[in-house]
């Protein structure tokens, strides 16, 4: 098949990341399209069902996160998964590095991720923090940061699992800008089965006049008019 001829290593690796660290730079997200194929995505949302491949499950009403329910992986995590994990994590660092730097935020991060998850556990945050996510008609899920402890590495992405208006209406990826003393933006995303956003996780720094400053940004998803979302979240640090 076209989709499996190139790996998905391959895949990752023919993205245009200077491209991508423009994008999360000058606007704290960027997204890949058409990285998936239908099947994989199919391969990935029919996990959801099988309880022997998660640590916790969370009804998100329950904690007024929103509405609907997500699933934290456990290790080893499902291969594309993995593979996603720890196949972007690699390019996305030279960005990474460059955000706390002008931050002052974090001494910066290893070139691979084996090394950043050994940092992790020695600091204490040892659980796995990919998850897979389900709404239907209803839900959302409410502005937020996906911060695990005192380490985190500040881009994350989302898989998207169903096709907009196809398989589901409403449901917007939404992410929030909030600039010191100031009011907040939002943009809001829609983007096809198959694509990967890459965001940040929690501060972009914006050149001001007296140097950078840090902006914070959340996301969260809006309400499912009908049909049902299903999306997988990869978050690279682990968890207390
Ligand atoms: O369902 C979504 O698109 C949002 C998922 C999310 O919050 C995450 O992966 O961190
Ligand atoms: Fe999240």
């Amino acid at each position: 098949m076209m989709e499996t001829a190139l790996t998905l290593q391959h895949r990752i690796e023919s993205q245009d990341w200077n491209h991508v660290d423009e994008q999360l730079c000058g606007r704290g997200f960027a997204l890949l399209e058409n990285v998936l194929s239908a099947d994989e995505c199919t391969e990935l949302k029919v996990l959801y069902s099988q309880d022997h491949l998660f640590r916790s499950t969370i009804d998100m009403g329950r904690y007024r996160f929103g509405e609907g329910e997500y699933r934290y992986f456990r290790y080893p995590l499902p291969e594309v998964i993995q593979q996603l994990r720890t196949g972007m994590y690699p390019f996305l660092v030279p960005t990474a590095n460059k955000f706390v730097r002008v931050l002052k935020t974090s001494a910066g991060y290893p070139t691979g991720h084996g090394e950043f998850l050994s940092y992790c556990h020695q600091e204490g945050q040892k659980r796995p923090t990919p998850l897979i996510l389900r709404y239907e008609e209803g839900g959302y899920n409410t502005l937020h940061q996906d911060l695990y402890g005192d380490v985190y590495f500040p881009f994350q992405a989302v898989l998207f699992l169903n096709q907009p208006n196809k398989d589901f209406g409403g449901g917007e990826f939404v992410m929030t800008e909030q600039r010191p003393r100031a009011q907040s933006s939002a943009e809001v995303l829609q983007p096809n089965q198959g694509d990967i956003l890459i965001f940040t996780t929690n501060y972009r720094p914006v050149n001001g006049v007296r140097g950078y400053y840090r902006v914070a940004m959340r996301h969260g998803v809006s309400r499912v008019k009908w049909g049902e979302r299903v999306a997988v979240g990869i978050i690279f640090h682990d968890a207390h």
